[in-house]
C-alpha cells in the first residue's frame, strides 16, 4: 500500500507522529519519549515548515505536520538505525512523494554567503599543510557541523595544549648520517602501515560530507593506512567496512553501552567483519560540555545509533548522540571484554602513567594517551607530555615492549608525528584534520592531507639524520620544557603605559 502525504498528515500529534524518511513512512508516536536525542527534535523536524510563524503555532498547539525528515536524518543516524531499532510494525511502507506538501525554502542570507565563500574558496593545490585545511573548512563548513567538529571542553584549554604542547619539544637533530633512502612504515598492532598515523575515530563523518566516514576509508586505502571506525559514525558500520578493500585494515572504536548485550553483540559482529583491534574508549563516561556545539542549532538532535533512555537535549549533539554511554565502565570489566573477543585490546583516553601500568597487569594489548582532542575534562595534559611521563617508567620496569602506546590530539605536522615516536609511541591518531580536509574538498582533500604528511615526514626524517622509524630515540628530542604549563606572565601594561623611556635632559628643555 502507498501511503499519500494527506494520510501522513492525520498523524502530527504526540499522541500519533508518523515522518517520512528516504520516501518511507514511520509511526514514531512511541519512540518519541526513547529518542536519545530526545522527543523535540523528531517533532521539530519532521515538521514541514511552511513558514517558521507556521511551524511555532503547530508546535505551541502541539499539532504537527509528520513530514520528511530524510535531510535531518541522515547526517547524525546510519542508514540501518530504523531497521535495527524501530520495531518492524512501525515501517508502514512507501509514501508517494508526488502528494507530499514541498517545503518552501525560505532564502537564508547565511546559508548564501556560505556558498558564496565556497564559489571563492582556494583550490585544493593551493593547501600545503594540515593547518590550511583547517582555515578553508572553517570557511566553508556549514556553522552547526564547523561547531561540532571544532569545539572542545569548556574553555578549550586543553585543545589548544595538544597542539602547542608539540612547540615544547626540540629536535637534536645527528649529522653526516647516509638518509639517501628514507622508509618511514611501520607496523601497528601487526599490521603493515605506509606511515606512522591512523585515522582515529570521529562522530558524524556526514556532518561535514553527504558521504560521510567511507571517504576516509577510500583515502586510508589509498595511503595504506589504518581507519579507526567510531561507534557514533554517520555511516553504519557494515557500510565503513564494505567500502574497504582487499586486506585493508581497520580497527573499531567502542563506547560501551549501559546494555551489555549491544556491547557484546557490536564487538562480535565487528570481529566476525574482520576488524582487526577494539579500542575501548575509557575517557569519556560522559562526554563534555562542547559549548560551541551546544550553541548551534544541534541543541536537541539526536541519534539513534544505541537505543538509550531519552536524555537531557539541551546538551548538544554530542550529550544528544551519547545517553547510552556506561559512566559505570570500570577495570573490572576489561576480563568480560577478553572473554567475547581475541581482537586485542586498546585503551583509548588514558592520561596518567598508572593507569598504563594497570593496563599492562590487565593483560591489553595497547593504550591512546588522549584527551579525546580536548572534548572531555579540560586542563587534561596533552598526550604527547603524559608520553614522555609514561615512556621513562616503563623502561625502568623492562616493560616497554609489553604493549603498544599510542598518542592523539593535535598532531598537524610531521615534526609532530617525529617527536611522538622518538619518545616511544608506535604510531599517532590524527581527528579534525581529516575531517576538515574531508568536508571542504572530499576524498581529494583527504588524500592530499595524506601525502602532504607523507612528503613532510620523508624531508624530517632526513633532516634529524633517521633513515627508518626504528632509529628514532629520546636523544634526539629536548623536552625539558615540556611540562611547562607556565602562561606568560601578563604583560604590565601600567608600567608600560606610564614608563617614561630615558630622554636626553638637552631634548627636554627644547
Ligand atoms: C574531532 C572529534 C573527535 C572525536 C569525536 C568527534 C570529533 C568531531 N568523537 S565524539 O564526537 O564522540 O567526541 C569521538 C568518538 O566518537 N569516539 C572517540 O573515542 N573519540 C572521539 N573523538 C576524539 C578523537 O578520537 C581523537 O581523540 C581526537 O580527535 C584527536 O585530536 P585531533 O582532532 O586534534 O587530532
Amino acid at each position: 500500500m502507498v501511503l499519500t502525504g494527506k494520510e501522513i498528515e492525520e498523524h502530527n500529534s504526540r499522541e500519533s507522529c508518523w515522518v517520512i524518511v528516504h520516501g518511507k513512512a514511520y509511526d514514531v508516536t512511541e519512540f518519541l519519549p526513547e529518542h536519545p536525542g530526545g522527543p523535540k527534535i523528531i517533532l521539530k523536524y519532521a515538521v514541514r515548515s511552511i513558514s517558521k510563524r507556521h511551524v511555532d503555532w503547530h508546535t505551541a498547539n502541539g499539532q504537527l505536520q509528520g513530514k520528511d525528515a530524510t535531510e535531518e536524518f541522515d547526517p547524525i543516524h546510519p542508514p540501518d538505525t530504523l531497521d535495527k531499532y524501530l520495531d518492524k510494525s512501525k515501517h508502514l511502507g512507501d509514501v508517494d512523494m508526488g502528494t507530499v506538501k514541498q517545503e518552501e525554502k525560505e532564502a537564508d542570507p547565511e546559508e548564501q554567503e556560505r556558498q558564496d565563500r565556497i564559489a571563492r574558496m582556494p583550490i585544493l593545490e593551493q593547501c600545503y599543510n594540515l593547518m590550511d585545511f583547517e582555515a578553508v573548512a572553517k570557511n566553508t563548513m556549514k556553522k552547526t557541523a564547523w561547531a561540532y567538529y571544532s569545539s572542545g571542553a569548556d574553555d578549550e584549554i586543553t585543545m589548544r595544549e595538544n597542539h602547542s604542547a608539540f612547540h615544547k619539544i626540540w629536535f637534536r637533530p645527528r649529522i653526516l648520517v647516509d638518509v639517501e633512502k628514507i622508509d618511514f612504515s611501520t607496523t601497528m598492532l601487526g599490521t603493515k602501515c605506509d606511515i606512522p598515523f591512523y585515522v582515529t575515530a570521529t562522530a558524524l563523518g556526514k556532518l561535514g560530507n553527504p558521504e560521510g566516514e567511507v571517504v576516509l576509508t577510500r583515502a586510508a586505502k589509498k595511503h595504506n593506512v589504518v581507519q579507526m571506525i567510531p561507534t557514533l559514525a554517520s555511516c553504519s558500520f557494515d557500510e565503513i567496512m564494505d567500502a574497504a578493500e582487499g586486506d585493508q585494515v581497520q580497527w573499531m572504536q567502542l563506547y560501551v553501552n549501559k546494555d551489555r548485550a549491544i556491547t557484546k553483540k557490536i564487538v562480535q559482529h565487528a570481529e566476525s567483519r574482520g576488524c582487526k583491534g577494539l579500542f575501548i574508549t575509557v575517557d569519556a563516561p560522559q562526554l563534555g560540555r562542547r559549548e560551541k556545539d551546544m550553541r548551534s542549532k544541534f541543541t536537541d538532535v539526536g541519534s539513534s545509533v544505541q537505543n538509550g533512555d531519552s536524555t537531557d537535549n539541551s546538551q548538544g549533539a554530542a550529550r544528544a548522540i551519547s545517553s547510552f554511554i556506561d559512566p559505570a565502565l570500570s577495570w573490572k570489566d576489561i576480563p568480560w571484554f577478553q572473554s567475547i573477543t581475541k581482537m586485542p585490546i586498546i585503551l583509548k583516553g588514558v592520561q596518567r602513567v598508572e593507569d598504563v601500568i594497570r593496563a599492562i597487569e590487565a593483560g591489553v594489548q595497547g593504550v591512546v594517551l588522549s584527551n579525546h582532542g580536548g572534548r572531555q575534562l579540560d586542563f587534561a595534559r596533552s598526550g604527547v607530555e603524559v608520553l614522555a611521563e609514561v615512556m621513562p617508567v616503563l623502561r625502568e620496569r623492562n616493560w616497554e615492549d609489553r604493549i603498544e602506546i599510542y598518542i592523539d590530539g593535535g598532531v598537524r605536522r610531521a615534526t609532530d608525528i617525529i617527536k611522538a615516536l622518538c619518545l616511544g609511541a608506535k604510531g599517532v591518531g590524527i581527528g579534525r584534520p581529516f575531517l576538515y580536509s574531508m568536508s571542504a574538498y572530499g576524498q581529494p582533500g583527504v588524500d592530499r592531507a595524506m601525502q602532504l604528511l607523507k612528503d613532510e615526514m620523508e624531508m624530517n626524517m632526513r633532516l634529524i639524520g633517521c633513515s627508518s622509524v626504528d632509529q628514532l630515540n629520546p636523544t634526539l628530542v629536548d623536552t625539558r620544557g615540556l611540562s611547562m604549563h607556565t602562561t606568560g606572565v601578563p604583560s604590565d601594561t601600567l608600567g608600560l603605559s606610564i614608563y617614561d623611556p630615558l630622554v636626553n635632559p638637552k631634548e627636554k628643555a627644547k
